[in-house]
């Protein structure tokens, strides 16, 4: 018999975008039902959810989780100077123990501040998987892929060993798409060889696309097209993508994207640390385009805080389109959440608190002076919850945070280490 839980009289965002009190029953690893308590229902475990607000946990769609260990090392940089001076040389030094620990503190701060699922492109990434597996969290895994010597052959090798080693693993935790880096660090014939392997494992794939206005422009220069077309004459937008960034579009970039179905991972800290630009998510979901949101790495936030994420988008949107009405609380908390994990391929699965999905749950504590008054606790979720509310997090009904504490993890030693290794990769 699976173990059950009752989650009993939480406020719950509900499949219909309204919070009402509920009670949240879950047997093994799903959600059984939402709504008020049945007298026959019996769970092995009760949580009074009193003042607690309940809402699938936050699925962060585009991270590099290790580069916690890059954090506050390079900041106030343009993003190729900042990659190619001061990252990719640090990066050269990186072992595999370093990328599970820098994964580790990634993960510890991403259960605290209430995420349950991230997608990561990063290198070392059975460590990366190992780390998912250990910690209890949720992971969407890519080998990132530059399409120029001397890792290029191995990153595709690397790339169908993941996938082939830890895709569903973990009780299903963990899936692997293809990561081919970004169309300025791979090749057309490189991609094409991607889209090749792709078609094979029958794997989605993961890129970096129209990150800064530099970028399109020299892909016009370079092959007469914007990145975004150049990946639809390639191939790539036929496997099902989910494209970081999308900053600098044409009306006909966003055309296409919806023909293809392309997903896109809305990074707005890192964009306006990187001074890359505004995503034009308005036009995107007016277009019918899955836009998720994303922290990117740590090195360039500097934090993987999704509520802070969520709050940046909505008031990023309202400043570009000079129109406070863009992407409304309750879409940003959308796209943290349910289309974040649409955006993963993870669609039906999770995000949503309703009967037959896993139980990926946040608990946020309503105690603060700032959720009060209470007039729309969508509103206040957005614009004013704080990540310190997080109280408890689950994932396929497994606690892994319980009043602030992690379940699974041993906190200090995993900033232990992830400092010490810091100082070596950065000297
Ligand atoms: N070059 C590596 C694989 C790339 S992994 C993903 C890469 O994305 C880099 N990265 C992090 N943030 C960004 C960003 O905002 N834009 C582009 N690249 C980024 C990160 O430093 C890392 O090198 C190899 O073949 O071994
Ligand atoms: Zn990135």
């Amino acid at each position: 018999m699976a173990k059950t839980l009752l989650l009993k009289n939480a406020y719950v965002w509900g499949a219909d975008g309204t919070i009402t009190k509920s009670d949240i029953a879950i047997s093994g690893s799903e959600i059984a039902w939402v709504g008020s308590e049945k007298q026959d229902w019996q769970a092995d475990h009760v949580i009074d959810c009193t003042d607690k607000l309940a809402i699938p946990g936050f699925v962060n769609t585009h991270t590099h989780a290790a580069m916690t260990l890059f954090r506050s090392y390079a900041d106030d940089m343009a993003l190729m100077d900042w990659l190619q001076n001061k990252i990719w040389p640090a990066e050269r030094k990186l072992t595999a123990e370093d990328v599970y620990w820098g994964s580790m503190l990634a993960i510890v701060e991403m259960i605290k501040t209430g995420t349950t699922t991230f997608a990561d492109m990063y290198f070392f990434m059975p460590e990366v998987a190992q780390a998912a597996a250990d910690s209890g969290i949720r992971a969407v895994l890519s080998r990132g892929m530059a399409g120029v010597a001397p890792t290029a052959e191995q990153a595709l090798h690397e790339s169908e060993v993941l996938f082939r080693e830890w895709h569903n693993a973990a009780e299903g935790r963990i899936t692997v798409m293809l990561g081919p880096h970004a169309p300025y660090t791979c090749p057309p014939a490189y991609l094409r060889r991607v889209v090749e392997l792709a078609g094979r494992l029958k794997a989605e794939i993961h890129i970096h696309l129209s990150e800064t206005a530099g970028e399109v422009e020299t892909c016009l220069k370079e092959h007469g097209k914007t990145p975004i077309a150049l990946m639809n004459e390639l191939g790539v937008l036929d496997c099902g993508v989910l494209a970081a960034h999308c900053v600098h579009l044409t009306e006909e970039d966003i055309a296409i994207m919806a023909r293809k179905k392309v997903r896109v991972a809305h990074n707005p800290g890192s964009n306006m640390k990187l001074a890359s630009g505004i995503a034009p998510v308005h036009e995107l979901l007016s277009a019918g385009i899955c836009v998720g949101l994303g922290t990117d790495g740590a090195a360039s936030n500097n934090n993987l805080d999704m509520l802070e994420e969520m709050r940046l988008a909505a008031l990023l949107a309202k400043v570009r389109n000079n129109d406070p009405l863009a992407v409304p609380a309750a879409t940003a908390l959308d796209m943290a959440t349910r289309r974040g994990a649409e955006a993963l391929g993870l669609g039906g699965s999770i995000g949503v608190l309703a009967a037959g999905y896993k139980a990926d749950i946040t608990l946020l504590s309503l105690q603060g002076p700032h959720w009060h008054p209470r007039h729309d606790l969508v509103s206040l979720l957005v614009y004013a919850a704080q990540s310190g509310d997080v109280d408890t997090v689950m994932v396929n009904g497994r606690i892994l945070l319980e009043k602030g504490n992690l379940t699974t993890i041993d906190e200090e030693r995993v900033k232990y280490e992830a400092a010490r290794r810091s100082m070596r990769l950065t000297r």
